[in-house]
């Protein structure tokens, strides 16, 4: 989880591991920086730092014109220059003035001066211009220099990192070599681009340099680890990755190129390098994201080519980043059986040129034909796996019924007071969270606090309170989540929520964001107003932004009251029939304890728009985790339903108001059919 800072890191201590005390960053502890220590924060701000009001370019321009600063109308900023390199009077590698240095984010009016590295809000920079930044601001717009914890371990390893063949044995530099991939890869592309490999953890090492190449302001290692099922790489950086910001290959950029090919991987960056002798860049975080802060980098470039990787979800990260850095300079390599990314191919020998002139153009005009359509479509054919999204580790049940959890979607959950929807959801959500989703949550119900300590408890899978002793431990990793939350609590503007979710989507590339639940949107509406009309509105403007941003939405809505002892239906969501229509995924908490007795629960999928099947499935609610994900010993029970395929299919439902169509019906809980709650299993 990234809790934003202005001007601070994270604190790090050192975690027992494996047996032995290793670093936070799992290096030997020789190379972790001294005695276990914790640092606090200075100024710890919300979770997700929201402008107080989102700025428009035409704001900014008009701004900067009624200012009288001069600027230029940028692919995604405009430059200008800079009002902080006259306190700071550096001059850059090449002496040259540093007139239009500064960089403003058209989208978020944050901006960057490339020449003294001050950073900060819009608000920060009319203050600045406004002369109201007195000093001690100034000071904290100027962009971190590395802590000095940071920056001694770096400088540790960098030091004790030497070149691949500078290795005393032939043997281990031709294995670390077999290991990353880098047989074809000659030395001079690894002295060209400072890669130096580090003996004791087995990991090559990629520098973080300054503008200019001189300072090292980080760097990253890739370790790699031979298992039976091939070879595993693990990353680790420094500083930690919501801070590293490491455009690797920038210090072989001339100011004078024009053309840049983007890669998620530092090794694709060096095959690439040195097959087409074009200049690449790899991004510090792959396809996880791509910071704004580093568009000032890509300016210069009039065409940026993206070749991220070799399946789907490289292919999605490559279309929402060209989004970004604006798709009309922007072309795409579609991963393909013939087209693998970019250290593959240059081992299958096959032409890396020939590749990159197959790229396509990011820019669509609002109507397409087929043609253009057919390769998305035989992309989508051929992975059907990756196409029907990420699956969910925690919830078996949930992938046969839904396959997985795509972008652009809308999920519509809901389920009686109390049942416990706020509890599933947010296992629901972590559990993708985990596997690299960026995860935004907007909790107006219950507080961001309550709400990470029931996350928190899921994700180590038991109640902390009874082991302190390892919260930090297990906090440690948590922190570590793409997850982010909306600072909201109570009452909302659906505008607001929106514009904020809006800015998380570029700012963090949030790909799933949860909103428990609607009803707090509905209290700004006029009371004159009808309240299911605005409930219909407030559905089309989520169902509108997952569509335009290609980000999944789930959304909680309170049923309409009913009687207790009726399951409830599609129907029964409250309001119209708009919601359920709208949604491509209907989710019911099912609490059949008033039906049955004693509290189980279920969850039923009645729409699924992806193909069709629905069902339900039990849940078991396990007290000290909060966790309703099916305890290991309970997997048997599972498998053996699949093997009786013992399904049940009941008729589609008909066209009853709010009704969705449906395929099948499918009951995944053999043991208690139809459906009903095992009375000889009480709930925890
Ligand atoms: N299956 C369950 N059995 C017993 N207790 C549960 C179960 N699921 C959740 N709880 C507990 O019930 C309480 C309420 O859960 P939660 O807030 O998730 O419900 P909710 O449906 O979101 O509530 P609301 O309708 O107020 O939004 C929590 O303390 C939670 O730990």
């Amino acid at each position: 989880m990234w809790i934003l800072l202005r001007g601070g890191y994270p604190l790090r201590i050192l975690l027992p591991l494996r047996g032995e005390w290793m670093g936070r960053r799992g290096l030997p502890r020789s190379l972790a920086p001294g005695p276990p220590r914790r640092r606090y924060r200075k100024e710890a701000l919300p979770a997700l730092e929201v402008p107080v009001l989102p700025v428009t370019t035409t704001e900014i321009r008009q701004y900067l014109r009624a200012r009288g600063i001069p600027f230029q109308d940028g692919h995604s900023c405009l430059r200008a220059p800079s009002p902080f390199v006259k306190a700071l009077p550096l001059k850059d590698q090449n002496g040259a003035t540093a007139s239009f240095s500064l960089f403003i984010d058209k989208t978020t009016g944050r901006f960057l001066c490339m020449t003294s590295l001050a950073e900060g809000s819009w608000e920060d920079f009319q203050a600045s211009v406004e002369g109201r930044g007195d000093g001690a601001r100034e000071g904290v717009l100027l962009s971190e220099a590395p802590e000095v914890e940071d920056s001694e371990e770096v400088r540790r390893i960098w030091d004790r990192a030497v070149p691949l063949w500078e290795l005393p044995e032939p043997e281990e530099a031709q294995l670390a070599r077999v290991m990353f991939g880098l047989t074809r890869v000659t030395d001079d592309t690894l002295r060209r681009f400072n890669v130096r490999y580090l003996r004791p953890a087995r990991s090559l090492v990629f520098p973080w340099l300054s503008p200019g190449g001189l300072g090292l302001r980080g760097l990253k290692l890739l370790g790699a680890e031979g298992q039976r099922d091939g070879v595993h790489y693990k990353e680790t950086t420094i500083p930690r990755p919501g801070v590293y910001r490491n455009l690797f290959g920038l210090p072989l950029i001339s100011r004078r190129d024009v053309e840049v090919v983007l890669t998620s991987r530092e090794l694709d960056s060096l095959a690439l390098n040195q097959s087409t002798g074009l200049p690449t860049l790899a991004l510090p975080r792959g396809t996880a994201c791509l910071p704004p802060a580093l568009l000032p980098y890509l300016e210069q470039f009039r065409r940026i080519v993206l070749w991220l990787g070799d399946d789907l979800r490289s292919w999605e990260a490559a279309k929402l980043f060209a989004r970004k850095l604006n798709p009309k300079r922007c072309s795409l390599v579609r991963p393909g059986d013939r087209q693998p990314r970019p250290l593959e191919a240059l081992n299958r020998g096959l032409s890396l040129s020939r590749i990159l002139r197959t790229a396509l153009p990011a820019w669509h005009k609002s109507i397409v034909s087929f043609r253009q359509l057919r390769e998305e479509v035989l992309g989508e054919l051929s992975n059907v796996e990756q196409a029907a999204g990420i699956r969910w580790n925690r919830f078996p049940d949930l992938n046969r019924l839904l396959k997985g959890h795509r972008k652009g979607e809308l999920t519509v959950f809901t389920g009686p007071t109390g049942s416990g929807k706020t509890t599933f959801i947010s296992e629901y959500a972590l559990d993708l969270c985990t596997q690299g989703v960026n995860t935004l949550w907007g909790s107006f119900e219950i507080s961001n606090v309550r709400l990470a300590r029931v996350m928190l408890t899921q994700f180590a899978v038991g109640r902390l309170e009874e082991q302190l002793d390892k919260y930090d431990e297990w906090a440690d990793r948590f922190e570590d989540l793409p997850l982010y939350f909306m600072t909201f609590h109570g009452q909302q503007s659906i505008r607001t929520v929106i514009d904020t979710m809006q800015h998380a989507v570029y700012v963090y590339d949030i790909c799933h964001v949860v909103i428990d639940n609607l009803q707090f949107m509905m209290g700004h509406e006029p009371l004159s107003t009808d309240r299911i009309a605005a409930q219909d509105y407030i559905v089309g403007a989520f169902r509108k932004f997952a569509t335009d941003n290609s980000c999944h939405v789930t959304l909680v809505i309170h049923p309409r009251k009913e009687d207790d002892d009726k399951e409830l239906q599609t129907a029964s969501i409250f309001g119209s029939a708009k919601a359920s229509q709208e949604a491509d995924n209907v989710l019911i908490l099912q609490d059949r304890k008033l039906v049955t007795g004693p509290g189980k629960r279920y969850l039923q999928v009645s729409k699924n728009r992806f193909d069709g099947d629905v069902g339900v499935f039990p849940l078991e609610f396990n007290k000290s985790s909060l966790t309703f994900s099916i305890p290991p010993k309970s997997k048997a029970r599972l498998k053996k339903v699949k093997d009786d395929n013992g399904l049940a299919t009941k008729k589609p439902s008909s066209g009853k108001k709010g009704a969705v169509p449906q395929n099948s019906e499918t009951c995944l809980d053999q043991a208690h059919q139809p459906c009903q709650p095992d009375p000889s299993r009480p709930s925890r």
